[in-house]
């Protein structure tokens, strides 16, 4: 999509006008600090400025096998530059998430990187499962691509239950080797990013086996195709599993086993062994298998944020262009982003761009203080990392998917345009729902983690993220976010107590636990949820309490944006206030009335803060979003790029359509 830099659209310039703060203090800001801005944005130079980078036909005029192709050979460029970068030294976190997330990743490649899986997750299962000595021999092949490798886990007939995976590697000590079979079709793996065509090596997860016992489950690392020629190795069956909803690109795959043997030494060997002899030593935890789906959980909560920012900028300034019907016969038609229903569909969403941001810098370092601490032998903090990890998952990409549809929706039948890119965003974002841990089922992992905290009291008072479900009262209503979160934090301790109780009386009933716990677990999910929006509100707050470095004007803007999540937050939840807490009809009123004050308090800023979040227009990739909004333009100049236009009239005609009226005749 070209940048027409010479003429900006007259209302865009009118909102720039009478934004109440600098736009460009807000990108600092997210980004951490100026010198950060100057980084991404010649990092983005650096990527979107090459010109292999570029596609000549848009991607989605082209075949699933086309696209596979432009995909890998792009795939191939990004890394080969990746390279390039971590060469000069320039190997920082920053430049993986942008390259391979929602922000520059999508932008290249936007139905997906089919080699993603070889850094989100072979290499650092690699790290945080290999011994020293298998780091030593596997990471340099994987870090400068001799080899690329994806993560094979999934299989046909099991994703959320892993316990349950059927692929079986069985120890034969008189070789020293594993034995890798897919014993039935649901047993053959089913997913993997990159797999179909691309990986030739994966981690596998798979059942061990040894001396004659199941141990559960495993990472293996597997050669699967021939170095030379990518034919599939003896005894692997190999392919892609076909088109998707979105993500097209990705190559998705299958993968089976007849009798394939490893090393000894290609079990990850980190946290449990196999000896040669074939005696088994367990784990501290059976858990720290799980480890590279806590790290990719929470980095996925800073991708929806990506998302999220991409998908506001779009609607915000096409709501700021486009002019439709009328409030006033007398008047002009307005700008659609004058109905107030229109800003009740948006505004929400941008400020929930900073609650997920908040939240994501928060759980990124949270991450790292656990995985040094597991580093060095101590687990007692991988239960609340996994319940909060997995909780801020599930709640951020459903409301990220639910709002980049929104943004569609918001943008009538333009946002149903692919060249709006609010359809392929979607493609993206709905995916995140699903994988690395299916919403619901994280939910309950997260509502596991609370029912305990609410059955050991004396331990959960030691907890950051929980202890105030033992510590919440009733405050009296009053209009203040204090308020709310207050509020909030209480539904979530009663909506655990609850179902505490719920699930006490079920089995007191003589039901199961396991049965109590699944007749319970509609009200568990909906307990997990509001966990995670108390959780949402709560760091949203201190984060806004604690920043002193930003200008009077910026500061206003991010108390009102948070104002306003709060409020709205309190409004989705009304039944639950008004049954746990003692507030009252009159008092939802209160929070309405605020919520349309907010409204209109941001309406002089949107356009301002959307600039703020200073997603190029190569990012956005939108006829609609651009920075000039010269959005009429571009969706005529992007229809221009249909294959069908190439001719004035198709060969169909001849053949089908004029056949046809004249028998008509
Ligand atoms: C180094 C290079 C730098 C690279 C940088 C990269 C940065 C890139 C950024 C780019 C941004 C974005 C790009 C993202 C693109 C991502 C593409 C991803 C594609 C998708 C991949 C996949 O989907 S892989 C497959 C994922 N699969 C799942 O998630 C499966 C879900 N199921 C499970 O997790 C478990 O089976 C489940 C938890 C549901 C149940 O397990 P089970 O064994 O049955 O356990 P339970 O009995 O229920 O529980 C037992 C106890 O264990 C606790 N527990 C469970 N899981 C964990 C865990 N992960 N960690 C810790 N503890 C756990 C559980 O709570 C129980 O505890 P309790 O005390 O007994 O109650
Ligand atoms: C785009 C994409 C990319 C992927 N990439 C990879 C990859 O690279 N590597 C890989 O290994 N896998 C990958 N996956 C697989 C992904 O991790 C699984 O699809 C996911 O974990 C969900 O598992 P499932 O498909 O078996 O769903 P299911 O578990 O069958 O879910 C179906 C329904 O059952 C419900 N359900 C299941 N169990 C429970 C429960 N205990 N309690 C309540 N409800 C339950 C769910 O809530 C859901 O509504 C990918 C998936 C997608 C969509």
């Amino acid at each position: 999509m070209t940048t027409n830099n010479n003429k900006i659209n007259a209302d865009l310039l009118k909102e720039r006008a009478k934004c109440t703060f600098n736009p460009k203090e807000l990108t600092h800001f997210l980004d951490g600090s100026e010198q950060k801005t100057l980084e991404r944005k010649e990092r983005e130079k650096f990527f979107l400025d090459d010109p292999e980078l570029k596609s000549k036909v848009p991607m989605e005029y082209l075949s699933h096998k086309e696209k596979y192709e432009e995909n890998i050979r792009k795939a191939c460029v990004i890394f080969r530059k990746v390279q390039e970068l971590q060469n000069e030294g320039k190997a920082g976190m920053e430049n993986y998430r942008e390259i391979l997330g929602g922000q520059l990743g999508s932008a290249i490649l936007p139905d997906g990187n089919p080699l993603t899986l070889h850094y989100v997750m072979f290499i650092p299962t690699l790290l945080g499962q290999g011994t020293i000595e298998q780091q030593t021999e596997w990471i340099n092949k994987a870090w400068n691509c001799h080899i690329v490798g994806t993560y094979a886990q999934t299989e046909l007939g099991h994703g959320t239950f892993i316990r349950g995976l059927e692929t079986t590697a069985v120890y034969d000590p008189s070789t020293e080797e594993f034995i890798l079979n897919s014993p039935t079709l649901t047993s053959y793996k089913w997913w993997p990013g990159g797999l179909g065509h691309s990986a030739n090596h994966a981690i596998v997860v798979a059942q061990l086996y040894t001396q004659g016992k199941c141990h559960g489950i495993h990472p293996f690392i597997v050669e699967l195709r021939d170095k030379e020629t990518h034919m599939p190795l003896k005894g692997i069956i190999i392919g892609e599993i076909g088109c998707k909803l979105g993500m097209n690109g990705t190559n998705n795959g299958y993968l089976g086993f007849k009798n394939v043997r490893v090393p000894r030494m290609h079990m990850l060997m980190k946290n449990s062994q196999v000896h040669p002899d074939g005696t088994y030593v367990k784990s501290p935890s059976s858990k720290l298998t799980y480890g590279t789906m806590v790290f990719v959980r929470v980095v996925l909560v800073a991708d929806a944020t990506s998302y999220m920012k991409k998908a506001v900028t779009i609607a915000v300034r096409y709501s700021a262009v486009r002019h439709q019907s009328q409030i006033k016969t007398s008047d002009p038609e307005p700008q659609i982003i004058d109905f107030v229903t229109q800003q009740y569909k948006l505004f929400p969403l941008i400020a929930s761009v900073f609650a997920f941001h908040f939240s994501a810098n928060w759980l990124w370092e949270v991450y790292n203080e656990v995985t040094s601490e597991l580093e060095a032998g101590k687990l007692r903090n991988l239960p609340e990392l996994h319940a909060v990890a997995c909780c801020l998952k599930a709640v951020c990409t459903a409301d990220a998917a639910l709002g980049v549809e929104q943004c569609r929706l918001s943008c009538g039948g333009h946002g149903y345009m692919t060249s709006s890119n609010l359809p392929g965003t979607y493609g993206l974002v709905t995916a995140m729902c699903t994988y690395e841990g299916e919403n619901t089922v994280l939910l309950l992992q997260t509502a596991r983690f609370l029912i305990k905290s609410w059955q050991n009291k004396e331990e959960t008072i030691h907890l950051d993220t929980v202890k105030y479900l033992v510590q919440t009262e009733d405050l009296p209503f009053t209009k203040s976010v204090n308020w709310i979160i207050s509020a909030m934090k209480q539904v979530t301790a009663r909506k655990v107590e609850l179902a505490a109780k719920h699930i006490d009386e079920r089995v007191k009933s003589g039901k199961a636990p396991e049965d109590a716990w699944n007749e319970t677990s509609v009200e568990l999910v909906s307990a997990a949820d509001a966990h995670g929006r108390a959780f949402l509100l709560q760091t949203y707050a201190s984060t806004v309490e604690s920043i002193t470095n930003v200008s009077p004007q910026l500061k206003t803007v991010l108390i009102q944006l948070q104002e306003l999540y709060s409020v709205n937050t309190a409004l989705r939840y009304t039944g639950d206030l008004l049954r746990f807490t003692s507030c009252k009809g009159k008092d939802i009123e209160v929070l309405q009335s605020w919520l349309e004050q907010l409204l209109n308090l941001i309406r002089p800023n949107a356009v301002g803060i959307v600039d703020g979040f200073d997603v190029s227009d190569e990012v956005l990739s939108s006829a609609l979003g651009a920075y000039d909004g010269n959005v009429y333009e571009r969706l005529f100049e992007e229809a221009s790029k249909s294959p069908l236009n190439s001719e004035p009239v198709n060969k169909s005609f001849h053949q089908y359509l004029k056949p046809f009226l004249k028998s008509n005749l």
